[in-house]
C-alpha cells in the first residue's frame, strides 16, 4: 500500500500542507520542534483514527482554529485509488470518509490502511510495565482483526459496568447480589475468554516473526520468546472453553477481594507479556544495547507479521528512530528500508546528511523534504536534485545544508532529539 499524497488543515504546526510521496523512502529532515513528527501522527490520525502520541484530539487542532484535517490518497487498497478524509471538529467528534462516503463506525478503517510506527518510545516496551505491552498487542491484533478490537471494545464496557456494581457494594457487608452482578460476570468471561484465546493464538505465530525479526537486525542473536502471562497460564492452542472454565473458577476464588477492592481483579486487562533473551528477562537484566534490539525487532516483526496477513506491506513510520542506534544498526536498517521487506517508509530526522550517503534522493522512488518555520506555521519543500545527487532547489536546500551544519556542530542538537 502506498500513500501518494498527504494534505493536512490545521493539524498542530500545519496550517496548510499538501506532501507528494513516493513509493520507498521519504525523508522529513529539519530543526527540532518544526513539525516533522506531526506529519507521521497525521498520517496515523487518517489510517487508525487516533494518534500515537496524544491521549486528547483536542491539543492536535492547531492553536485557535475550529477543527482540523487530514486527507490522504492510498494506492493498492483496494482496486482503485482510495480516498480517506478525516474531519474533527472538538464539539462534534470524528468522522470519517472513504471516496467521499462517510463510515457508520470510525473503526471500520482499522486495518484497511495498515501502519508501524518506530520511535524514540519504544523502549518503554521492554522497559516500562505492562499496559505498554498490551497496548502493543491490542495495536496489531485489532489492525489484523477488526473482530478483536470489536471484543475489545465489547469487552471494557461489560468490565466498566461490572465494576460500577462492585464499586457501589464495595463499603457494604455483603457482596453483590447475584442478579446484579452475574450477568455481567458472564459477559466479561465469554468476551473476555475470546481476547485470551486469540492473543494466545497470536502469541503463538508472532513468536516466529519475532525469531526472524531479531535475527536480521542483530546476527550474533540469543534467541529471542515471549512469554504470555494471563489467567491459567495456557499452554498454546488451549481451547476457548477450558479458558472460560479457568476464567470462572478464578473469579470465584477472588470473589471476596473484588468485594473488598471494589474492582475486577480478573482478565486480559491484566495480561502480561514477558520477553526474554535465551533464559534472560530483558526488563530486569537486559542491557540497554538489548532493550533497544528487542524493541526494535518486536516493530519489525509486527511489520513482517502484519504485511503477511494483509497482503499488503504497512506504511513505515520511523519518527526520529535513527538518533539512538549504533552506526552498525542504522547500516542495517537503512539497508532493509531499501529492500523488498519493506514497502513505503517515512522517517524523521534533524538532518539529512546521514540518509543521504545510503539513499540515493536524486531517484524517483526517493524523496528528501525540507521542514521548516515560515511565519509560525510548518513549510514542507520538497528537495529537487541534479544528475550528481546534489540538492539543487533553491532556498530549501541552503536552509538544509545549514541546517546539517549547525546539527553537526552542536552535539546538544543530537542528543536532544532523542
Ligand atoms: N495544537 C497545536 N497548534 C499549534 N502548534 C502546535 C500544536 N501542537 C503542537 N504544536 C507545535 O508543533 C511543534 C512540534 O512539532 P513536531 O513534534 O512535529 O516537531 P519535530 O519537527 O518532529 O521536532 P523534533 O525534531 O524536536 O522531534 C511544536 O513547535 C509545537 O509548538
Amino acid at each position: 500500500m502506498i500513500l501518494r499524497t498527504l494534505r493536512l488543515r490545521s493539524f498542530r504546526a500545519h496550517d496548510e500542507t499538501t506532501l507528494e510521496l513516493r513509493p520507498k523512502v521519504n525523508l522529513l529532515h529539519g530543526a527540532n520542534g518544526v513539525g516533522k513528527t506531526n506529519v507521521l501522527e497525521a498520517i496515523h490520525y487518517v489510517c487508525l483514527t487516533k494518534s500515537f502520541a496524544a491521549s486528547n484530539d483536542r491539543y492536535v487542532v492547531r492553536q485557535n482554529a475550529p477543527y482540523l484535517e487530514v486527507e490522504g490518497l492510498f494506492e493498492g487498497v483496494r482496486s482503485t485509488e482510495t480516498r480517506v478524509r478525516m474531519v474533527y471538529v472538538p464539539s462534534e467528534g470524528k468522522k470519517v470518509f472513504v471516496n467521499g462516503a462517510p463510515l457508520d463506525r470510525l473503526t471500520e478503517i482499522v486495518g484497511m490502511l495498515p501502519v508501524v510506527v518506530f520511535s524514540p518510545e519504544d523502549h518503554a516496551l521492554t522497559a516500562e510495565g505492562p499496559s505498554e505491552r498490551r497496548r502493543f498487542l491490542n495495536n496489531i491484533l485489532s489492525q489484523a482483526r477488526p473482530v478483536y478490537m470489536d471484543d475489545l471494545m465489547k469487552y471494557r464496557r461489560a468490565r466498566k459496568q461490572r465494576n460500577e456494581v462492585l464499586r457501589q457494594y464495595k463499603k457494604r457487608p455483603s457482596p453483590p447480589p447475584e442478579p446484579l452482578i452475574e450477568p455481567w460476570t458472564e459477559k466479561i468471561i465469554s468476551i473476555g475468554s475470546r481476547v485470551i484465546h486469540r492473543r494466545n493464538a497470536f502469541l503463538h505465530t508472532f513468536r516466529e516473526y519475532l525469531v526472524d525479526a531479531y535475527e536480521r537486525i542483530d546476527a550474533v542473536a540469543e534467541e529471542p520468546t515471549i512469554e504470555y502471562d494471563t489467567i491459567g497460564g495456557f499452554a498454546d492452542g488451549t481451547e476457548l472453553e477450558d479458558i472460560e472454565e479457568t476464567f470462572r473458577a478464578e473469579l470465584e476464588r477472588k470473589r471476596d477481594h473484588e468485594h473488598q477492592r471494589g474492582t475486577t481483579l480478573v482478565g486480559p486487562q491484566r495480561d502480561e507479556l514477558v520477553f526474554r533473551l535465551d533464559d534472560l528477562e530483558v526488563r530486569r537484566y537486559g542491557s540497554q544495547g538489548q532493550h533497544r534490539t528487542f524493541a526494535m525487532a518486536l516493530k519489525l516483526a509486527q511489520y513482517l507479521y502484519l504485511t503477511d496477513r494483509l497482503d499488503t506491506q504497512p506504511i513505515l513510520l520511523l519518527d526520529d528512530a535513527f538518533g539512538k542506534l549504533d552506526a552498525r544498526r542504522t547500516d542495517v536498517f537503512l539497508e532493509l528500508l531499501l529492500s523488498d521487506v519493506i514497502g513505503q517508509s517515512l522517517i524523521t530526522a534533524t538532518r539529512r546528511a546521514p540518509f543521504a550517503h545510503t539513499i540515493d534522493f536524486s531517484r524517483p522512488m526517493h524523496r528528501s523534504m525540507h521542514v521548516t518555520r515560515v511565519d509560525g506555521a510548518a513549510r514542507v519543500t520538497p528537495e529537487t536534485h541534479s544528475e550528481e545527487g546534489d540538492t539543487v532547489n533553491g532556498g530549501a536546500s541552503g536552509e538544509s545544508d545549514e541546517a546539517d551544519r549547525q546539527a553537526a556542530q552542536s552535539p546538544a542538537t543530537e542528543t536532544q532529539q532523542t
